[in-house]
């Protein structure tokens, strides 16, 4: 412990290895302003600051500092008031306070907290400071639940649960809940925060539950909690139950019968867990009172407003009592959120424990990023399902509830696979949940609606089937996985005409994507057969010893072999797996590798090797699908696939000298986009619900009303049209409540309406082929020019000897 006098003031209190650093002197006269003491730092959270200013009697300046320490711990708090009267013994005797005030703080990342005008102040003030401010060393005692004063009960139930230790969320509000203070918190995806506001309402009600009034038969809820959809609702209920059986916790949400949630509610009640829509309806039908409520939490308030709840919220608002404690947690901070907090919350403390982080995920998620096809996708989704989840839980989010149900289906063939959105019943939702809790099925096909809040636990991969709507959808669809401290994966899929704005995902939402390609047919094998043999160790060793006589007869006959075969057909690849593309992933397809000598300075196209082609096997002219440069200045190249038996026929034919052509394994770098639409006959997703007979809608849609994202863009949905899953996971929709639908703009501005790669020469052209027209579609691949063959080239001057 420390205590520096620097120039008439002192400039940090070194506490226990930590830092409670308060800012002096203060040299305006102006005592008044609190800009005059800033708590710089304050390394310990139950350290919750109350500053106070002192002045000097009969001297107008140089008032003093006492920084209050609340601790949980007595011991902390009395050494903290030694080191204040040791302070104050450096100063003078005499003073007397002037003015007290609780500043907003700000919880930072590495958890220390600091007053707003501290971070206002430091940019300042902040000088020779630095070490001071390190906060990195925390004192396991201050996380551990069994030691913070939290009720008996309590602490068995979360140890129980393996919950023995605050996550840093759960600290940060830990203290200024317990003292009654107003809170806007924010931290990453699944580090906690359902317990952040949980522990302190448990604490608060069990210390209340001996009260007569607190147990009778009837009684009024004590605690509100607001959720934007019902399974966000279910979860919170599920964790507070959970937590605290003891507490009769119900759970209301539209979509269900009203006579359960009624007789459970009319039967008493300490906390009430639900939707807004059904709460107002719950209301207005005289079965739930608010009149009691001590506590209000509004989780996830942000999506509050994104599926239209708005209104709701605000009724329910006006009707709890004014003298309640809320805590309020947001991802992020629209106008609506803020006038919310201003309007309902009582000098609110912000703990903000992402900031300006530019990282936004949680840790311990790894990022991929694949280019595909639309076509592709679906080829390759089970390879990174097999290849990526290794067995392990896998979710796949869509854009549309169409799109999830047919990506289901057409996984079920080789994965155990649900689909998830809004037009499945309320029930089978449920069901599907759990399933995928209990791991019947390991991959879930689903809408965004289950990108925000849902815990499942130990969900290995997240599939970013299409460009997400928005950054923050990015972040709540991949925070699905690494929750709780684990690791995770992410991949995203996107064609290459999003390229960029995959790019800009990495800025927006500062993280850096794995460019990579899809699986390689052998590491496809090779994870199927490791899985296989991960299953092995589940059969009873009874049932191996019925089939060990036969194993060992095959062994002896065939040797490795008779295992082989087995692993093999238990993969699922009873049948050698045919030939793909490697540029789309479809099967029956050869890629194969054109390049021209570098010393040949002529003008290098995808036409080239049409006209290559045509030259060398006309069949492969007229077959040839995609078409890619070789992004190498260095290389005259190209890579391009032919159907399997043209391909085997190409490599058998003499090419002329100066080029090679090969089949290859893996792709090179190709060059990047073509021009960013798809005229080549790939449905666009404009053209896909025109297909799908959707109504289109004839531009975007904001229902009820439109909003801007940060890109100024103007928020819908867009293309979807009716199949879009805008969330009717609330109750919402049938209330009829506005729809703001944010943000398809963002996937529109990713060239979501353009779709696919850069086709030449494709075998889906629309273009009408060589052989439609009779002619010759590709450039001659002597002088570079179209409408002839190298074979027909009339500048003869330019042709080379071979020809
Ligand atoms: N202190 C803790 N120790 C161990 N596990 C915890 C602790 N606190 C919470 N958990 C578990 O971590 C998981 C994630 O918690 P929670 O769902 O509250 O995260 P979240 O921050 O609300 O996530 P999201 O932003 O995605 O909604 C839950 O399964 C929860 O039971």
């Amino acid at each position: 412990m420390s205590v520096q006098e620097r120039g008439g003031g002192w400039k940090g209190h070194t506490f226990r290895n930590k830092v409670a650093s308060l800012h002096c002197p203060l040299s305006s006269p102006s005592h008044s302003s609190p800009r005059m003491a800033s708590i710089i730092g304050v390394s310990s959270i139950y350290q919750a600051p109350t500053l106070e200013l002192y002045q000097r009697p009969n001297t107008a300046s140089a008032p003093s500092v006492r920084f209050q320490c609340l601790d949980a711990k007595s011991q902390s708090q009395s050494h903290f008031n030694s080191l204040l009267r040791a302070h104050r013994n450096t100063t003078g005797p005499g003073l007397k306070p002037t003015h007290t005030f609780v500043p907003s703080a700000v919880a930072t990342p590495n958890s220390s907290l600091l007053s707003e005008e501290a971070f206002q102040g430091l940019a300042r003030d902040l000088d020779q400071t630095h070490d001071d401010n390190d906060f990195s060393h925390v004192d396991p005692d201050e996380l551990d639940i069994s030691k913070l004063d939290l009720p008996s009960r309590l602490v068995e139930t979360l140890h129980s649960r393996g919950i023995t230790h605050l996550f840093p969320i759960q600290r940060a509000v830990l203290v200024p809940a317990l003292q009654g203070r107003d809170i806007i918190a924010r931290a990453k995806t699944g580090t906690g925060k359902t317990l952040a506001f949980g522990i302190p309402l448990i604490k608060g009600l069990t210390e209340d539950e001996h009260a007569p009034s607190h147990r009778r038969s009837g009684r009024l809820p004590r605690v509100l909690v607001l959720a934007p959809t019902r399974e966000l609702a279910k979860q919170v209920e599920k964790e507070i139950k959970e937590s605290a059986p003891y507490l009769n916790t119900v759970c209301v949400y539209g979509g269900v019968s009203y006579v359960t949630q009624q007789s459970a509610l009319s039967r008493g009640v300490d906390v009430v867990v639900g939707t807004p829509g059904r709460i107002i309806d719950l209301i207005n039908g005289n079965s739930l009172k608010l009149s009691e409520v001590q506590y209000l939490v509004l989780d996830e308030a942000d999506q509050m407003l994104a599926v239209g709840f708005e209104e709701d919220v605000e009724v329910i608002l006006e009707n709890l009592p004014s003298q309640r404690q809320s805590m309020l947690f947001s991802a992020t901070m629209p106008g609506w959120v803020k006038k919310l907090a201003r309007k309902y919350l009582d000098n609110p403390l912000t703990i903000d424990l992402v900031g300006d982080e530019e990282e936004k995920l949680a840790e311990g998620i790894k990022l991929y990023a694949i280019a595909a096809t639309a076509t592709s996708k679906r080829t390759i989704l089970s390879d990174l399902v097999t290849v990526y989840a290794k067995g392990g839980k896998t979710i796949v989010f869509t854009q549309t509830k169409r799109d999830a149900d047919e990506v289901s289906l057409a996984l079920t063939n080789s994965i155990m696979s649900e689909a998830l959105h809004g037009d499945i019943s309320q029930h089978q939702r449920e069901r599907t949940l759990n399933g995928f809790r209990q791991g019947k099925f390991t991959v879930l096909v689903a809408t965004d609606v289950a990108a925000r809040g849902l815990d499942i636990p130990n969900v290995d991969l997240i599939i970013h089937y299409e460009l997400p709507n928005d950054p923050e959808t990015f972040v709540h669809r991949s925070g699905r996985t690494g929750r709780a401290g684990k690791q995770g994966t992410a991949i995203l899929l996107y064609t290459s005409s999003q390229r960029r704005t995959v790019r800009s995902l990495e800025r927006d939402v500062g993280c850096k994507f794995e460019f990579t390609s899809p699986p390689a047919m052998g590491e496809v094998l090779e994870s199927s057969a490791e899985q296989v043999v991960a299953t092995l160790n589940g059969v009873h060793p009874e049932s191996v010893q019925f089939f060990t006589p036969t194993a060992q007869k095959l062994i002896d006959e065939q040797g490795t072999s008779a295992l082989a075969a087995a692993l093999a057909q238990l993969s699922g690849f009873s049948r050698p797996p045919s030939s793909r593309s490697l540029i789309t992933h479809e099967q029956g397809w050869i890629t194969l590798q054109l390049t021209r000598d570098s010393d040949n300075r002529k003008y290098f196209s995808a036409r080239s090797v049409t006209g290559f082609l045509s030259d060398v096997y006309s069949a492969a002219a007229d077959e040839v699908g995609k078409i890619h440069l070789i992004a190498d200045e260095r290389v005259q190249g190209a890579v391009f696939d032919l159907p399997e038996e043209i391909a085997k026929e190409l490599l058998n034919r003499d090419i002329p000298p100066g080029n090679t052509i090969s089949k290859i394994t893996k792709l090179p770098p190709l060059q990047d986009d073509g021009p960013p639409s798809d005229f080549y006959g790939r449905f666009s997703d404009r053209d896909r619900s025109n297909r799908r007979g959707s109504s289109s809608r004839g531009g975007f849609s904001s229902r009820g009303g439109s909003s801007r994202d940060r890109r100024g863009f103007k928020s819908s949905r867009g293309w979807d049209g009716e199949d879009s899953d805008d969330d009717d996971f609330g109750d919402r929709s049938r209330r009829g409540g506005r729809n703001f639908k944010t943000g398809n703009s963002w996937s529109r501005a990713a060239g979501k309406s353009s779709g696919d790669d850069w086709l030449i020469g494709g075998r889906r052209s629309s273009r009408p082929s060589s052989s439609d027209r009779g002619g010759f579609g590709g450039a001659c691949f002597n002088c570079g020019e179209s409408g002839h063959r190298a074979s027909d080239c009339p500048n003869t001057s330019n042709r080379r000897g071979f020809f």
